[in-house]
């Protein structure tokens, strides 16, 4: 964002000051639409933050707001703050004497993007004052605090209503903690025109319609069941088959035109017992498995779910990423394929750099990225935006990593964050269904970056639209009015 003010000054199109105006004027008529205001507070530090607080004061005391300024610091000497300051014709009083009525507006403009160094106990104190007096809290950019690139709490942060930021969400507003500390968040035109946005070349992405719905999937007229996309899944052993079955489901809901199930002897009467549409097919180690793939080149395949943590797990993960070059298009590691390839690490990302290798996408949850990247999630000074891309790179694989702030990163560093999670897909086996969505759309075609992304938005899609009550069995077919929503919005 810098740098885009920078060129959006730099070319003219408007000033510094003008832009701290346009800034001021959103945020205060999103307060005016929304709070009734006897009396505002504002919080301003010596920065740009603050100068965008000093609008605000300005313009609610014309629209007859009566407001009281409480500064950290001055605004530092000739600077747009400092103008925006002298324009506000109001007195500030030091922060340290923040003194606010019980259900107090409050806008924060203490600090924003120019956020340096953790916030100290003047204002620690401060936001222990506003949360004591439960006040509504309007935030200007990001609650300060909150660290824009990585969403992480930099000493403290208060807990703001409302946040109302410019141009483009950061990716604070969108990770955790810091989404949760933002509130809403209001995105507002202040005037940097698109194409300097654009010619950013910036890689990081909301996960969105708008990021894949060009590649999305559509089932060709001529199409039949195998060019529709044939993925397969392996199942466990018989005491643990509902998370493959989940998968394999979840598949065929999500589009595969065939999904054969891989099932140990002893355990294909149990699978037999619950599937209909879904192949069955004996699978009882590496070469049957091989079998499969040379007799059918399916699509893309599932390995993970259910079948144990056990170091032959990990071990059969690089034996099939090996024996599937060339004849399969992509593998989705999930679950126990993920905790258990970590003792293997090293050569199941090798596998993955070799020659016609099959693209891998690696689903993990918070545990098993700790376990498979063990390095990269110990490093506190990176973000979960920074670690997703580290990841993917190392292991030169799509990385999905899961949670309420879910971020799929690609090799080449382009990353999309999770918009539409919902708690409601915090149940057992939702994120099998997921690994069968991912592999569906992978075999049907669609780019690895773009078909990790688009099923994490169609899990939550259906999530949400199922609502409260919802289990993993249930998000298969919950998907239907999730794809026909989508379908709709991409006619
Ligand atoms: N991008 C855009 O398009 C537009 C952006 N705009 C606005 O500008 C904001 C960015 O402004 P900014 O760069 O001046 O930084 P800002 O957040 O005010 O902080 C810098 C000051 O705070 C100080 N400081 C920092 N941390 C501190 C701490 N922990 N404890 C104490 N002090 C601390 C820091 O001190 P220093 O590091 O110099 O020692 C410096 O003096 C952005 O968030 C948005 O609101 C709009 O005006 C319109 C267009
Ligand atoms: N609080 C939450 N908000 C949004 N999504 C969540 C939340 N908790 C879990 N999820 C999602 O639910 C799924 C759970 O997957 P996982 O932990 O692998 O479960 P399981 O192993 O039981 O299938 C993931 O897609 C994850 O992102
Ligand atoms: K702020």
């Amino acid at each position: 964002m810098a740098e885009a003010d920078r060129r959006t000054i730099a070319e003219g199109n408007i000033s510094g000051i003008e832009l701290m105006r346009a800034a001021g004027s959103a945020i205060t008529a999103e307060i005016l639409a929304r709070y009734p205001c006897p009396l505002a507070h504002i919080l301003c530090g010596p920065g740009n933050n603050g100068g965008d607080g000093y609008v605000v004061a300005r313009l609610l005391a014309q629209a007859g707001v009566p407001v009281k300024i409480w500064a950290s610091a001055p605004p530092r000497e000739s600077s747009d703050a400092a103008i925006a300051a002298a324009e506000a014709e109001a007195i500030a009083a030091p922060l340290a004497e923040l003194s606010v009525e019980p259900g107090a507006l409050v806008v924060d403009a203490l600090y924003g993007a120019g956020l340096s160094k953790p916030l100290g106990s003047l204002e620690e104190a401060a936001f222990a004052k506003l949360h004591d007096a439960g006040a509504i809290i309007v935030a200007v950019d990001l609650p300060s605090g909150v660290s824009g690139d990585s969403g992480a709490v930099l000493g403290a942060a208060p807990t703001a209503t409302l946040t109302v930021t410019f141009a483009r969400k950061k990716p604070a507003h969108l990770l955790l903690p810091g989404k949760v500390l933002c509130g809403e968040v209001v995105v507002a035109d202040i005037g940097i025109p698109d194409q300097i946005v654009e010619g950013l070349n910036v890689a990081c992405f909301e996960n969105d319609v708008r990021l894949w719905g060009a590649q999305f999937p559509k089932a060709a007229v001529d199409a039949h069941k195998y060019r529709r996309g044939h993925v397969g899944v392996f199942s466990a052993g018989p005491s643990a088959t509902g998370a493959a079955r989940l998968s394999a489901m979840a598949a065929a809901r999500a589009g595969a035109g065939a999904v054969t199930l891989l099932s140990p002897a002893n355990a294909l009467a149990i699978n037999a017992a619950h599937l209909t549409s879904i192949i069955l097919r004996r699978s009882d180690g590496l070469p049957e498995a091989v079998e499969f793939l040379e007799a059918r080149k399916p699509d893309a395949l599932v390995y993970g779910p259910g079948l144990g943590p056990h170091p032959e797990t990990g071990r059969f993960a690089v034996h099939l990423l090996n024996a599937a070059r060339g004849l399969v298009g992509h593998i989705v590691l999930d679950a126990d394929g993920l905790t258990a390839s970590a003792p293997f690490a090293a050569e199941l990302f090798a596998a993955a750099r070799e020659k016609d290798a099959s693209s891998l996408v690696l689903t993990p949850h918070e545990g098993e990225f700790g376990r498979l990247f063990p390095a990269i999630a110990a490093d506190k000074s990176l973000s979960k935006l920074e670690k997703s891309r580290k990841a993917a790179a190392e292991a030169n694989a799509i990385v999905l990593y899961k949670g309420a702030d879910t971020v799929v990163a690609a090799p080449d560093g382009r990353a999309s964050i999770s918009t539409n999670g919902t708690p409601l897909l915090a149940t057992a086996g939702s994120g099998d269904v997921l690994s069968g969505i991912v592999a569906a759309l992978l075999a049907q075609k669609m780019p690895p970056f773009e078909a990790a992304s688009a099923a994490v938005w169609l899990h939550a899609e259906a999530a949400r639209r199922f609502g409260p009550g919802l289990i993993a069995e249930d998000l298969p077919m919950a998907l239907l009015p999730a794809l026909r929503a989508l379908d709709a919005q991409l006619a």
